[in-house]
């Protein structure tokens, strides 16, 4: 899809959730969809919505005062966005079900359908396995899965555009290290600078600021503060991510963050993108692995600059605000490489 624009500006956001969205599906239904299935555009659109909207003044509101504003505009849409999703969701899985062979498993569903037969012939009382779980657990992963990784996506290419002489250490490096051919994942520890790159698009990006609410399960401490069971806690990733007595420039683009004085690539514990703990990012290594592969595809085969009559230091990095942190509205150029 990049090589069709030739060249010439275009908005990186819709390519790069198709993309990510099929590897969700692959995993989930077993098939990707084709990028022009009209199902499949409005599965990823209303994704996308919604995880704007959620991250609205309007639905913060009905968070809090969930009794006196529940007619709100962008709470009908969501929910009006949730139950197509749900509408387009059993579509799927009812065809599913009905080429289902136990001896060949596509996907997640089929596994899911399978353990579910077995579990209703033994008359297994309250399993999980169930419609309902079922459905959920994939409109979670497609949401979870879709938005996150092209949003990271997107803003490492804006920042290569930004930021030129980042971009050309990391295709130099991935020149000499492995030529043209289609990088692998274990090609990530001879690319330190490529994978400090990455790491500092996460920490600069600081997708989902907030992680996801949590709920004290008793009553807790916490630094001297008292915090009662069933409190709601946001466990803000933004400062940690941006930790002045962590980071030597929390504030900037600056790879560095990740290398030592050889140029080895370093973990550092303040890197939390995906958040810490039992609720941790499910989809962590999964998303490493989709961030790494994407991007040194992405780098290899095109040149990112900003478009005709835009100079780098006009790109804006301020983002555009949703439940997570998106790149304002730009376009790009992609000029083919090799
Ligand atoms: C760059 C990409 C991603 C980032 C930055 C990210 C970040 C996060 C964060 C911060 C949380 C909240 C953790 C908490 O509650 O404290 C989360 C939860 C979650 N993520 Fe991701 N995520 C990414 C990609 C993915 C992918 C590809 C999947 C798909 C499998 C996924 C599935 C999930 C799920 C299911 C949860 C909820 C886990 C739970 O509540 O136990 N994420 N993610």
């Amino acid at each position: 899809m990049f090589e069709d624009h030739k060249g010439k500006p275009f908005d990186t956001a819709r390519p790069l959730n198709y993309a990510t969205s099929n590897i969700i599906s692959s995993i989930v239904y077993g098939s990707r969809f084709e990028y022009n299935d009209p199902r499949f555009k409005e599965m990823v659109r209303r994704a996308n919505q919604s995880i704007c909207i959620v991250g609205s003044a309007q639905i913060q509101l009905y968070n809090m005062f969930p009794r006196l504003v529940s007619w709100i505009k962008n709470r009908q849409l969501l929910l009006r966005n949730v139950e197509m999703t749900i509408r387009d969701v059993k579509a799927l899985v009812k065809n599913l079900k009905e080429t289902l062979n136990p001896s060949v498993c596509r996907g997640l569903v089929d596994r899911f359908l399978i353990r579910k037969e077995k579990e209703e012939d033994s008359c297994v009382k309250d399993t999980p396995y169930n419609e309902k779980n079922l459905i959920f657990t994939i409109t979670n992963l497609f949401a979870a899965g879709t938005d996150t990784t092209a949003t990271t996506l997107r803003w490492g290419l804006l920042l290569m555009a930004k930021y030129p002489h980042v971009q050309d250490q990391v295709q130099e490096e991935m020149s000499r290290v492995i030529g043209s051919r289609q990088a692998g994942v274990d090609d990530r520890k001879n690319l330190p600078y490529t994978d400090a790159v990455i790491h500092e698009i996460q920490r600069l990006a600081n997708i989902v600021p907030m992680a996801i609410p949590h709920k004290t399960s008793r009553d807790v401490t916490f630094q001297g503060y008292f915090i009662k069971e069933g409190t709601t806690v946001l466990p803000l990733l933004t400062s940690v991510l941006y930790d002045e007595s962590e980071w030597e420039t929390p504030h900037t683009f600056n790879p560095s963050h990740f290398l030592d004085k050889e140029g080895n690539f370093f973990r550092r514990d303040a890197f939390m993108p995906f958040s810490a703990g039992r609720r941790v990012c499910l989809g962590e290594s999964l998303a490493k692995m989709e961030l790494f592969l994407f991007f040194t595809f992405l780098l290899q085969r095109f040149r990112y600059t900003p478009p005709p009559g835009v100079t780098e230091d006009e790109l804006d990095l301020t983002p555009a605000v949703g439940f997570t942190l998106s790149p304002s509205p730009h376009e790009l150029c992609a000029v083919r490489r090799q």
